[in-house]
Order: C-alpha cells, then sequence, then structure tokens
C-alpha cells in the first residue's frame, strides 16, 4: 500500500502547521512505500560527469593528530541533537540573528532533487592559538579565516529506487573542506571518468580542495566532484569543516601562478558574493 504522506501537494513528506518548515522525520520516511520524486535524481547526474579531464582534487590524512575519543564524542553529540524531537528540532530553522542552522532535505534551497539528509550547521571564528598550518596558511592569505563546521544526518532509505542520493553531485564552493564519514561509508569521488567510493577509517579525514581554493592556485588545484550514495538499511553522519576567507576578502592568485603562457583562469571575486552563487545553483551545504 502506498503512503498517503507522498500525496501532499508542495513537499511530499510535509509542512509544520504553519506551513513554514519541512519535516524530514526519519521515523516518517521509514514507512514511506514510494521515494517522492523530488529525491530522484536524472541517470545523467548518477553517472557522468564533464568532459573535462578531472584531478580529484581530494586527500586522505591519516596521523591527523585528533584524538579518535575527541571524534567519537562529537559522534555521540551529533546523534543526540539529530534525536531529539523534530519540533525541537524545527526551532533550529534559519533565523537571521542565528549562527545554527537546522535543516531537513534542504528544501529551503532547492525544490527538486533533494538531497537525502537532515544537516546542522553552526559557525565559529577562527581560534587564534591554533597551531595548525592550514589555518596559518589561510590566515596569511586570506587575513582571518572563517571555519563553518557542520554535520549530516542520512537516514536509511530503505525503499530501492536507485535514483535517490544522500547528497548530489558537486564541488563545494570553499576554500578546503574537512570531512569524517562513519563506518557505513558512501562518499564518492569522481575521478577517471568514474565514481570511486571512498573507504571508511576511523583515523581517517578526508580534505576536498573547493572552488576557491582551486581559484586562489590558478586552477592548478582542481577541486573535487562528491556525492554521498543513500544506504538501504543503515543511518549514515557525517561532519564537515567548511573553511573559507573572511566575507570580504578578494581571493586572487599569487602573481608568480600566472603568466602570459599561463592566463588568469579566474576573476577576483569575494567569498561573500561567491558563496551564495553555489548554494543556488548547485547542491551543497557549505
Ligand atoms: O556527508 C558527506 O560525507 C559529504 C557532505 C558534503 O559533500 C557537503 O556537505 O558538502
Ligand atoms: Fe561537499
Amino acid at each position: 500500500m502506498k503512503s498517503s504522506v507522498a500525496t501532499l501537494t508542495h513537499f511530499p513528506l510535509g509542512r509544520d502547521k504553519n506551513g513554514l518548515a519541512t519535516i524530514f522525520d526519519k521515523a516518517v520516511l521509514k514507512n514511506l512505500a514510494d521515494i517522492p520524486k523530488e529525491f530522484e535524481w536524472s541517470s545523467e547526474e548518477l553517472v557522468q560527469s564533464s568532459q573535462e579531464e578531472l584531478h580529484h582534487g581530494l586527500f586522505q590524512v591519516i596521523n591527523h593528530g585528533v584524538d579518535l575519543d575527541l571524534i567519537k564524542a562529537a559522534y555521540e553529540e551529533i546523534s543526540t541533537v539529530f534525536n531529539l524531537p523534530m519540533s525541537k528540532k524545527l526551532t533550529a530553522q534559519k533565523k537571521p540573528d542565528s549562527l545554527v542552522e537546522y535543516a531537513g532535505a534542504r528544501e529551503d534551497r532547492f525544490t527538486s532533487k533533494l538531497p537525502w539528509k537532515e544537516t546542522l550547521a553552526f559557525q565559529n571564528d577562527y581560534n587564534k592559538d591554533s597551531k595548525s598550518q592550514v589555518v596559518d596558511f589561510f590566515n596569511t592569505a586570506f587575513g582571518v579565516e572563517l571555519q563553518h563546521p557542520g554535520c549530516n544526518l542520512y537516514p536509511a532509505c530503505t525503499v530501492d529506487n536507485n535514483l535517490t542520493l544522500g547528497t548530489g553531485p558537486h564541488r563545494d564552493p570553499t576554500g578546503l573542506t574537512f570531512l569524517y564519514q562513519d563506518q557505513v561509508g558512501g562518499l564518492e569521488v569522481f575521478v577517471d571518468n568514474k565514481w570511486k567510493a571512498l573507504s571508511y577509517s576511523p583515523d581517517q579525514f578526508i580534505v576536498n580542495v573547493g572552488n576557491t581554493f582551486m581559484a586562489l592556485t590558478n586552477g592548478r588545484y582542481k577541486s573535487c566532484l562528491h556525492r554521498v550514495l543513500v544506504n538501504k538499511e543503515m543511518e549514515r553522519k557525517s561532519m564537515a569543516l567548511f573553511v573559507n576567507p573572511r566575507g570580504g576578502k578578494i581571493v586572487s592568485p599569487p602573481q608568480n601562478l600566472f603568466s602570459k603562457e599561463e592566463p588568469r583562469k579566474y576573476p577576483d571575486f569575494t567569498w561573500k558574493e561567491f558563496r551564495y552563487f553555489p548554494q543556488k545553483y548547485q547542491k551543497t551545504d557549505c
């Protein structure tokens, strides 16, 4: 028998009683008989990418010095938050003066081809005591950098339609994205014209080159095309740290990275102008 929720007009999983908030509730999802059409990606998007030659722009990092117990504790915290009642989570929907933002299926940004996930984003300022080389680099290049941590929960997608994605193919607009995925796996990168799965390892961070870093290196580092598959049995959680320039800082590559033979590939831009462009046109949360 088909679930009646799939017949609601605007958003198949429903809205709150004020009509403002998207309901993307794993308790409801597990009873769906069909995947709502908003979550179906086209077969091209599932298989292909562009013709250009791609370097994958992704690094797997171990020996990073982050305590595994800290990662575990962060995961427990994420579970606590995502397991809160839906009514509580919806109170953290985007408000103009809030740094915390909860969203279900990102329906606030897209109305079709939705990602099968809930997200919680927040913001923290640069830690001046940090000894990290990456932070130092961004600090030198951009003055003071801004970090956006976020976490994702991908509910199990029990209906087997082969068209639903946890996160659709996209490149992050960021400088760099640091990612941690759990044992469920599902993160894939497009390399040598194929999607390649990234295996899970408890001590592994994944670093993606984003479009801003690509522009900063005049295209020497390619930004990474990636996506996340859904899992039929298990829910998946991931944590991301998006490292970006301060809003008003102009992103411009150093002079020695371009010449007559190797001209500028991208115009100057500020992160403030740039960040909302991919949010509008691509499936990404950064
Ligand atoms: O959940 C993940 O592993 C990746 C999420 C992602 O690509 C993003 O938030 O930009
Ligand atoms: Fe991403």
